[in-house]
């Protein structure tokens, strides 16, 4: 079976805007896959490549085999997609807008009533069929996005921030909605920006940035990634920074009468702090250990990704003034 998405050098330009910057991402059929980024790292146009709602530039994108464009229905057929936007028909009772859907992707009439009616149950809106999409509260709503994005058994959903602005309760609630989906073996395709929500939920967080992957790992690889703050309270504020000679310590700063300690794994050297703090004369009178959250992680490694995404920029500034230069130079021969 081939992956629920496998695209490779994708990319994406909008006039000179380089929305998708080479792409290569992979997505396991049955993962709950977290794809995170910045505002404007590329995410909805990524989705909507999947989609058949924006053309690729470049490169390839395949739907558990499909190509997205050779084989659009083959792969648009496979996929539920929650949007971010509320593009939804707001004329029609909700109950026949699912009905609407799942008939333009080939259900039969009396099955889609009845898949209409699962998905309304599903989301918990079942007593709101009759009404129109605008009648419904902002939770409705975002419930409403999830039961139409259902309603056609997709193997491969994507929720393009299915909790945005929704209360802790409905966050929750729709939390376990798409999580037991997950569990019956539908892969799951995720966008937020709460780094709470996909370290609960992924197996496997992607992060991209200006059109490109920075990393892809679990949320536990991405926070040992961040390793651990230790802070050594000490009993009297050292005229110097006192001196730990281990090679797990990737930083020492002294902070008043604290000594704040960079390292991958802090509760392995506590001992050995301790024990040099002591020979040197200092006595640690509270240890505090503080592990990097995913937040933090995410945004080093998007800033990190920036930077370098600058610094090469100015490389190519340097080169087109080069350029510029053997230009003027030949049109003087
Ligand atoms: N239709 C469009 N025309 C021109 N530029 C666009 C269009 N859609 C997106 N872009 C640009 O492409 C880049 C990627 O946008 P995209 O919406 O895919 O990012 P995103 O990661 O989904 O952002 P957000 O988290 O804010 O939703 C941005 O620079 C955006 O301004």
């Amino acid at each position: 079976m081939p992956p629920a998405i496998r695209v490779e050098g994708l990319e994406k330009d909008y006039g000179d805007v380089r929305a998708l910057d080479g792409l290569d991402l992979t997505v396991p059929e049955g993962s709950f896959f977290g794809l995170l980024g910045p505002n404007g790292a590329g995410k909805t146009t990524f989705i909507n490549v999947l989609v058949g709602l924006v053309r690729k530039s470049g490169g390839r994108a395949e739907v558990f085999g499909h190509d997205v464009e050779d084989d659009y229905q083959g792969a648009r057929d496979a996929i539920g997609l929650a949007p971010q936007e509320f593009n939804v028909d707001r004329f029609f009772p909700i109950r026949e807008v699912l009905m609407h859907k799942a008939g333009y992707h080939g259900v039969p009439e009396d099955e889609a009533a009845e898949r209409a009616e699962r998905a309304l149950k599903r989301v918990g809106i079942y007593d709101k069929r009759d009404v129109r999409f605008d009648w419904l509260s902002g939770g409705m709503k975002r419930r409403f996005m999830l039961a139409r994005a259902l309603v056609t058994d997709p193997d491969l959903l994507i929720l393009d921030e299915p909790t945005a602005g929704v209360d802790v309760e409905l966050r929750h609630d729709l939390w376990e909605v798409i999580t037991d989906l997950n569990d019956e073996g539908t892969t799951v395709l995720l966008t937020t920006h709460y780094i709470e929500e996909a370290e609960r939920l992924c197996d496997e967080v992607a992060i991209i940035d200006s059109g490109r992957k920075v990393t892809v790992a679990t949320p536990d690889e991405l926070t040992e990634k961040g390793g651990d703050t230790l802070t050594v309270a000490l009993d009297a504020e050292p005229d110097d920074v006192p001196d730990i000679d281990d090679e797990r310590v990737e930083s020492l700063e002294l902070d008043g009468d604290e000594l704040v300690v960079r390292t991958p794994s802090a509760s392995e050297l506590v001992p050995e702090v301790v024990r040099q703090l002591d020979a040197q004369g200092y006595t640690a009178v509270d240890i505090d250990i503080e592990r990097t959250s995913l937040e933090e992680v995410f945004v080093e490694l998007t800033r990190r990704d920036e930077e370098e995404t600058r610094e090469s920029n100015d490389t190519d500034g340097e080169d087109d003034a080069a350029d510029a230069e053997r230009a003027v130079a030949e049109t003087q021969r």
